[in-house]
């Protein structure tokens, strides 16, 4: 039984704020949200003060996954799991937790490097959420979203977020067409949502830490709208229109400044417990997705190129 109940937030740093602020709030219409540093960008997508934490920085690369869990008893019972696994965890300062809009926040690194964080007690903003397209965020009980982790210790990671931090396997894709050498992503659950988290092997560790963050919205229209606008300022597509054949969700993928991509999509089934059973998929879409545009993801080229 897992204690996490869904994607609570991401915080990520760039070289490249105004460009990051033209994605997100101009091109796909995330409402600015609020936070403690006045040259941070914050994006709002519900009640949450901000979902999506973007930072000036030095580098491109991932600061926090936070996961959201019911309530201090929750939040304990993850503590001591951890502490079991013998990984060491930090408990963050009020200041901190407060900047992250939480009332009590543990900060750890999980077998890839990544830096985690887990959370209760979001702190809520109940002024309208202004949307640039009016469409609405699919959040709530399934969270923000997802995201996909790449790294070279994939299965220790695995590993550490079912045994440990209770994630439910949700399938594989198995992109190697050699039985012996299998390549598979791994796909993880908490909620309704298919996954809230997907691990990818990975040739090295290093920036930006993340493969792609998904987002979805309430209307193909809004998705369609966001893919215009995108194209519109002058954004790299990587992959186009598609539907998945695991959460059979509609979106397309655009390149961020950093090298890795936001996933935005619509219609991602929900999963019932009682009947699902994890499997393995052999394409990755119905229909679309063509990659063959995209510019290298960072988490894949060999490092020194
Ligand atoms: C296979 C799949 C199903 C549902 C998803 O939300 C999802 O992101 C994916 C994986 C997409 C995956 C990726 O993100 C990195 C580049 C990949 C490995 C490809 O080149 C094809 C599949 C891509
Ligand atoms: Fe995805």
């Amino acid at each position: 039984m897992t204690h996490i109940r869904g994607l609570g937030y991401l915080k990520v740093q760039t070289r490249h704020i105004e460009r990051w602020r033209e994605l997100t709030i101009d091109a796909l219409g995330f409402a600015e949200g609020t936070g403690p540093d006045p040259d941070g960008l914050y994006l709002r997508m519900d009640e949450r003060r901000h979902r999506l934490a973007v930072l000036p920085g030095d580098t491109d690369r991932v600061l926090a996954i936070g996961w959201e869990v019911r309530d201090q008893f929750a939040l304990a019972a993850v503590r001591e799991d951890v502490e079991k696994a013998g990984v060491e965890v930090d408990e963050l300062s009020l200041r901190e937790c407060a900047d992250r809009g939480a009332e009590q926040v543990i900060a750890f690194r999980d077998p890839g490097g990544t830096p985690v964080e887990v959370f209760f007690g979001p702190i809520l903003d109940h002024s309208p959420v202004r949307t640039g397209q009016a469409q609405k965020f699919v959040t709530g009980a399934q969270g923000m979203g997802h995201v996909v982790l790449p790294t070279p210790r994939q299965p220790d990671a695995v590993k550490f977020y079912t045994e440990v931090l209770g994630f439910l396997p949700r399938g594989a894709f198995n992109a190697s067409p050699d039985p012996e050498a299998p390549m598979r992503i791994r796909f993880m659950g908490v909620n309704q949502r298919h996954h809230s988290l997907a691990i990818a092997p990975a040739p090295h560790d290093g920036d930006p830490g993340l493969v792609h963050l998904m987002v979805e919205v309430d209307t193909l229209d809004a998705v369609g709208r966001a893919l215009d606008n995108v194209t519109k300022h002058g954004f790299s597509i990587s992959s186009t229109l598609g539907r998945h054949t695991n959460d059979q969700m509609v979106s397309f993928y655009v390149r961020a400044p950093g090298g890795w991509d936001i996933e935005y999509g619509c219609e991602g089934m929900l999963v019932d417990e009682t009947y699902y059973t994890a499997e393995e998929i052999t394409a990755d879409s119905y229909w679309g997705h063509d990659w063959s545009g995209s510019e290298p993801l960072a988490a894949f080229v060999p490092p020194g190129k």
